[in-house]
Order: structure tokens, then sequence, then C-alpha cells
């Protein structure tokens, strides 16, 4: 068989091209005005070109009809600095122990560094990142959140679960076509501020907002039924499901997966995690048929 000349090859080229184009048409119409909120966070949030790839998939949503709202981690980059100051950091239940020293620096890294950094990559396409913190026209408040070790409770000082959601500042950036940037620290009922989980806020703000999806980013490739066992990938899974799997699930997917049968219990019709190493993740996840990552879906 002979090989295929240059102008068969260009022109299996283009077609594939135009394939990949044409397949996103029912995903477009579908979504047309949907607002989908994204947890950044993983290796997305620490590499130059993937932080660049999902900036502009930020804007690729907007431009295609869209209404993205964008919720920040920084786990990484808080302990990093905490290092630097000289202040000592644990985990205990995978939530960080919130001291009021640690707390400063929490709100220093979120809303000052991590925050303004991807305000900034957004903002290289257009006037269309702003950044709001939890603090922000009430948008979030807090109450103190309980973890436990073993079944003990521990004290993890100022850390907070998502107590009130109040979105109208939210509603409007986006009514105003602007891409919201969220840094997750709160407020509680006496004005004392506290470290929310940012899988948490972003499932919080999904409900309180009708939003028709909410994709995770983080730095595997999904949910796995039976970790670290690779041929366990789950594509989709109902609520009841993962009811029944989170007891067993490791620290860092808990928040994770509770977030997502939090916010599809509350009404959001899909949930998905998705894998931030891969370079437009979120693009794949929203407008390809077979999507990306794992799906949580309402249901037993
Ligand atoms: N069942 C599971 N499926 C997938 N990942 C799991 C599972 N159990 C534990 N993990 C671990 O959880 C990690 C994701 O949590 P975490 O590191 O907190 O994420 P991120 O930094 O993206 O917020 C994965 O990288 C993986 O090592
Ligand atoms: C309570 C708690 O643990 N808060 C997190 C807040 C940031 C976050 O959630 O960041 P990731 O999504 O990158 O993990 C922390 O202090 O690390």
């Amino acid at each position: 068989m002979s090989a295929p000349s240059g102008l068969t090859r260009d022109l299996t080229v283009a077609q594939a091209k135009a394939a990949t184009l044409i397949e996103a048409l029912p995903w477009l119409a579908r979504f047309r005005g949907a607002t989908v909120v994204v947890k950044y966070g993983g290796n997305a949030m620490i590499d130059p070109e993937l932080q660049r790839a999902f900036a502009s998939d930020m804007v690729f949503l907007r431009y295609a009809g869209l209404k993205p709202v964008v919720v920040h981690g920084g786990g990484p980059q808080i302990s990093k600095m905490l290092g630097r100051l000289g202040i000592e950091s644990e985990f205990k239940g995978g939530l960080r122990v919130t001291t009021p020293e640690a707390m400063d620096v929490v709100r220093m890294v979120l809303v000052g560094q991590v925050g303004r950094e991807l305000v900034g990559l957004i903002n290289e396409h257009g006037p269309y990142a702003v950044g709001l913190s939890g603090e922000d026209a009430q948008l979030f408040t807090a109450v103190r959140r309980p973890a436990y070790v073993d079944g003990e409770p521990v004290d993890v000082g100022q850390v907070g679960d998502v107590d009130t959601v109040n979105p109208s500042a939210v509603s409007d950036l986006i009514d105003a076509g602007r891409i919201p940037v969220i840094s997750t620290v709160a407020p509680d009922a006496d004005g004392v501020l506290h470290n929310l989980n940012a899988d948490t806020a972003a499932a919080a703000l999904a409900v309180a907002l009708g939003a028709r999806k909410l994709v995770v980013l983080t730095d595997v490739p999904g949910l796995y039924a039976n970790w670290p066992d690779t041929s366990s990938l789950v594509s989709q899974i109902t609520t009841d499901e993962l009811a029944e799997l989170l007891p067993t699930l490791e620290s860092g997917m808990v928040p994770k997966m509770e977030a997502c049968l939090r916010a599809v219990r509350g009404g959001v019709p899909a949930a998905h995690v998705v894998d931030g190493r891969v370079a437009h993740s979120t693009l794949l996840e929203v407008f390809t048929s077979e999507g990306f990552g794992t799906m949580v879906v309402s249901g037993s």
C-alpha cells in the first residue's frame, strides 16, 4: 500500500478538525446561557501553560454564550507561604488547622495572590474577570466546621462550612458579561474570618446560582471506585451510588466528591471531576459527546 499523498493527508487533517468543531454544535445549543461553576485547583493552577489554557477556556465559554464562574483553591500556595513565614501548618481530617495567624496568610494568599493571578490571566483576553472573596457583598458566611479523625472530633480552628450564600454580587457580574473569580474565605456571624474548602464553597455557589454544571479540576483522571486501581475509573455515578461509596474514599477525594453530591442533591443537573493536568479539560467536558472524567447525576 502506498503512503497517503500530501493532499490526502491535508484533507484528512481538515476533516478531523471540522468533525471536532461540528461535534460541539449540540452542546453549544444545549448550554447557551447556562451558568457553569468551575473549581480551579491542582496542577492546572501551578503549571504556567495549564494556567493559560484554563484562562482561555473560561473566555471561550463566555464567547460561546455560557456564563462561567470560577471558584479557586490554593492549598499548595498557602502551604508554601506558611513555610516561608515559618508558621507551622498541618491537616486534620483533610482540613488545614487554621490558627488566627494562619488565617491571615490564607486570606493574603487566596485573595491577594492566587485570585489576582487568575484574574490577570483571564484579562489578557479582555476586560472580563473580576475577583471577589466570600467577604464581598455577603457572598458567603461561614459556620465553624467540625472535623473528625478516626471518628473523634478534633479542633481545626477557623475552618468553616458554608452557612449562607448571597449570590447577588456574582449574578450582577454575570449579567454585566464578566467572569467572577472567587476566593473562599468568609466571616462567621460574629465577623470572624474562616477558611473554607474551595470544593465545598464551589458546590454551595453552584446550588445558589442554579448552575447547570459544576466542574471540579483535579490531578487524576476522575473518581476511582477502588483507588488506586486504575481500571476502576468511574465515568458516571448516581448520587445514591456516590453516597454509598463516600465513606470508603481517601482524604483528597472526600471534599471533592462530597461537593459533587451536595451540588447535584441541591439541584445542579450534573457535577464533573476532570483531569486538570490535561490542557483544556473544561472545554473537553462541556463540548464533546463522550465528556471527560467522572460525571455525577441524580438517581438511585
Ligand atoms: N478514589 C479516589 N479516586 C481518585 N483520587 C483519589 C481517590 N482517593 C484518593 N485520591 C487522591 O485524591 C487526590 C485529589 O485530591 P487533592 O489532592 O486534595 O486535590 P486538588 O489538589 O485537586 O484539590 C488525587 O490526586 C488522588 O491522589
Ligand atoms: C479548610 C481548608 O483546608 N482550606 C483550604 C483552602 C484552599 C483550598 O481548598 O484549596 P485546594 O482546592 O487547592 O485544596 C486550605 O487551607 O488549603
